[in-house]
């Protein structure tokens, strides 16, 4: 019995409705919208809510009289579509989104690298782009594995997020991809080069600049690295007339589009106004003239502004038939940080040890919401 896709939200909504799972039990997803249970503790999968009494949880777990989903642990802890977990990372099934500005996101980035002796991380360029590309990589395989996509094309841009492409190109070849790379402009320095001389190294190819459409129209998935939270304007060549095939290729009807490659797109799809004044001004609608939709967004940090309006439609299938989903990852914020930016409810969604979360149907913070934890210590503290 699988659910149609369009009740995807509505079956999130349920889950959440009966309030948290027990210690180390989390929901999962199976690729045919199913939803059900997987016990850390046990090392075991069950169809029936542990919520539930027992009577209407087995009820609700005899579906069909199927097994429960993936008969292996390790293969549903891998593979399937995680919605909520209270194992080490989290313990509520209630997360919530805080959404940051270009301006917001560009100032973290800066607190992230100035030097600790100034208020700083003193984090580097490049191990924060290491640690950005490994989750693109890791959301990109969840999402669409090497077994099923195997040609993977990598799109990469003229700043940093083209960076990030490349490291996570570099992942993906490891993990079984067949990875072509499309990077018509190197952005300066020794980082840059390093790492396209660490690909060249593992016998990536890369693409022509003029080969775009081409390498498209040979992809199985496509990652788009192309512009982060810097993208302005109207976009300028060389990444224009690809940006216009995604943008067509998106345009097409339903029956030519199930050979478009999903896209999966880095921080916020390219050619998207990265801000979005407010949660419902009916400009977030106005798709820009040069915009696609991806399948498979991985926001870093934190959710950009100008995500709410692919948030709205997650959980749903596209166009082109494929779900929607959205991630999190780029986890190296520390608690100082969090906590100033307001970003500590979102970050305990996080399992221990994932450098990604899936963020799929979760709600938008409220204002302050953030900040009433520090009320709640307070008040336990005077207790
Ligand atoms: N803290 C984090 O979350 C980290 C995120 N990372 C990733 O970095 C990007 C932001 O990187 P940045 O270099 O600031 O910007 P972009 O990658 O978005 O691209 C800037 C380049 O794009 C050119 N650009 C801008 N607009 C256009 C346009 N309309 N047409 C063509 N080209 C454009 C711009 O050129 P200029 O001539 O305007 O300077 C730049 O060359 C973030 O989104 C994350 O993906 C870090 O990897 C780690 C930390």
């Amino acid at each position: 019995m699988s659910s149609s896709p369009d009740s995807v939200a509505e079956m999130i909504a349920n889950l959440k409705r009966l309030g948290d799972l027990p210690p180390g039990w989390e929901a999962r997803m199976t690729p045919s919208n199913r939803i059900y249970f997987v016990d850390h503790n046990t090392k075991s999968t069950t169809w029936a809510d542990p919520r539930l009494p027992q009577a209407a949880a087995s009820a609700s777990g005899s579906v069909d009289g199927q097994q429960p989903p993936a008969t292996s642990y390790e293969e549903a802890t891998r593979q399937d579509r995680r919605l909520s977990s209270t194992s080490a990372g989290s313990s509520s099934t209630d997360h919530a989104l805080r959404y940051i500005s270009a301006s917001e996101a560009a100032a973290i980035d800066e607190e992230l690298m100035a030097p600790h002796s100034e208020g700083g991380c003193g984090y580097m360029l490049p191990q924060l782009m290491e640690i950005a590309g490994l989750a693109c990589a890791q959301a990109l395989a969840r999402s669409y594995p090497p077994t099923s996509f195997p040609q993977l094309l990598v799109a990469a841009g003229p700043g940093n997020q083209g960076g990030d492409g490349l490291v996570a190109a570099r992942h993906a070849v490891l993990w079984g991809y067949d990875v072509r790379v499309w990077y018509p402009k190197q952005a300066k320095g020794e980082l840059f080069q390093a790492l396209r001389d660490q690909l060249e190294a593992f016998d990536i190819d890369f693409v022509d600049a003029d080969d775009f459409d081409d390498a498209f129209a040979q992809a199985d998935v496509v990652l788009d690295s192309i512009f982060g939270f810097s993208f302005k304007g109207p976009p300028r060549p060389p990444f224009a007339s690809a940006l216009e095939t995604l943008r067509d290729e998106s345009r097409l009807e339903f029956v030519d589009r199930v050979t478009r490659p999903p896209v999966v797109s880095v921080d916020i799809p390219s050619g998207w106004p990265v801000d979005a004044p407010t949660t419902s001004s009916s400009e977030q609608e106005e798709a820009p003239e040069l915009s696609f939709h991806p399948e498979v967004v991985i926001s870093l940090t934190a959710p950009k502004t100008g995500m709410r309006r692919f948030q709205r439609t997650a959980g749903q299938r596209g166009e082109g038939g494929q779900p929607q989903r959205h991630f999190l990852g780029g986890r190296f914020i520390p608690p100082s940080m969090a906590r100033k930016y307001g970003l500590r409810g979102m970050m305990r969604g996080y399992r221990a040890d994932d450098q990604v979360v899936e963020v799929t149907g979760w709600r938008e913070a409220e204002d302050g919401e953030d900040d009433e934890e520090d009320e709640d210590e307070e008040d336990e503290e005077s207790q």
